[in-house]
């Protein structure tokens, strides 16, 4: 996956697709994923990765293949790509490692219909999730998820009644488990701006906008978008992570677009959250940034983003 041999845009050193799959291998070894290979006349396989169906049936091979992790996605749900999400689960063990924590537990906002970063973390590293998701169809298809993978105990979803709210209505909800202390929040926001005149479309060159894909855009409209994209997604992530400072010792967040970096720094400046920490994720052709901060006295290690 990585033909990029400068090590500054390649996937984290940990991250098990640094080294490209075998596709023919492996679709010898699983059929679901044959099926939506096409054969090229040296033998080999290829992909088209702008078609949905191949997205789905290659996700899911990965994860059993990696993983053994059997997962599925409500119809017309977002497909996550693998790689992207194991580089924010790389980083997040790095920035937990110094801590040297027995156990870890953390909050995933709005896992979608996969649960994809909860199940993840679980099934790979032993940590308690809370998954937040305020979409019906996607809470049921993450909860099935938890279930088929046998990692109840590790996962819980929780039913988010309000699309406003982070953390709010779960730390002020009457669960037993909403006393807990959490050490670290992961999120991939949605990302376009629902009041837009043209959320999904317009010119990829323009900065504000995230790069054209190579892969075909999947996932329903609520899931992409919010009132406000990403910036003001991760603005309420902010305001909440005020009030449960002490509740979350590091709170994070994906973005889609570099341009959106400095604006998340200002709102952090400008709430007075000094203890900050950037990083870059790349995967092939696609770059990802995502942000750290903390109240507490926790060293983040800041990656300077050029
Ligand atoms: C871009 S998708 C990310 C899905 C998944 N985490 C992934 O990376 O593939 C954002 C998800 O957040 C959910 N969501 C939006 N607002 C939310 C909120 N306030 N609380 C919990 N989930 C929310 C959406 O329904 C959607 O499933």
């Amino acid at each position: 996956m990585v033909k990029n041999n400068n090590k500054k845009f390649a996937m984290h050193p940990r991250n098990v697709l640094r080294t490209a799959p075998d596709y023919t291998k492996l679709a010898i070894k699983h059929k679901s994923f044959r099926q939506v290979c096409e054969l090229e006349l040296n033998g080999k396989v290829s992909l088209n990765f702008r078609n949905e169906r191949t997205l789905r049936e290659l996700t899911k091979m990965l994860l059993l293949e990696y993983f053994e992790l059997h997962v599925d996605f409500a119809p017309g749900s977002l497909v996550p790509t693998l790689a992207l999400r194991l580089n924010y689960i790389l980083w997040l063990e790095d920035l937990l490692a110094p801590l040297r924590l027995d156990t870890v537990r953390g909050i995933d906002i709005g896992c979608g219909s996969s649960c994809i970063y909860s199940l993840l973390a679980a099934k790979k590293n032993q940590w308690s999730m809370l998954a937040l998701e305020s979409k019906q169809s996607n809470i049921e298809y993450a909860r099935d998820n938890v279930k088929r993978n046998k990692l109840d105990a590790l996962v819980e979803v929780y039913a988010q009644p309000d699309k406003q709210s982070i953390f709010k209505s779960y730390f002020e909800s009457a669960a037993e488990t909403a006393k807990r202390d959490f050490h670290f929040c992961l999120c991939n926001p949605p990302f376009f701006d629902s009041n837009a005149e043209n959320p999904f479309g317009g010119n990829t060159r323009n900065p504000e906008r995230r790069p054209a894909p190579n892969n075909v855009r999947t996932g329903h409209a609520e899931e992409l978008s919010c009132a406000g994209g990403e910036v003001q997604f991760v603005q309420r992530i902010i305001e909440e992570s005020e009030l449960y400072k002490s509740r979350v010792l590091i709170f994070t967040s994906m973005l889609g677009v570099k341009a959106n970096v400095p604006k998340i720094l200002d709102l952090l400046k400008e709430h007075q959250i000094s203890n900050v920490s950037t990083t870059e994720f790349h995967q092939g052709h696609t770059t990802r940034w995502a942000v750290a901060w903390s109240y507490q006295n926790v060293t983040l290690k800041l990656d300077a983003i050029s």
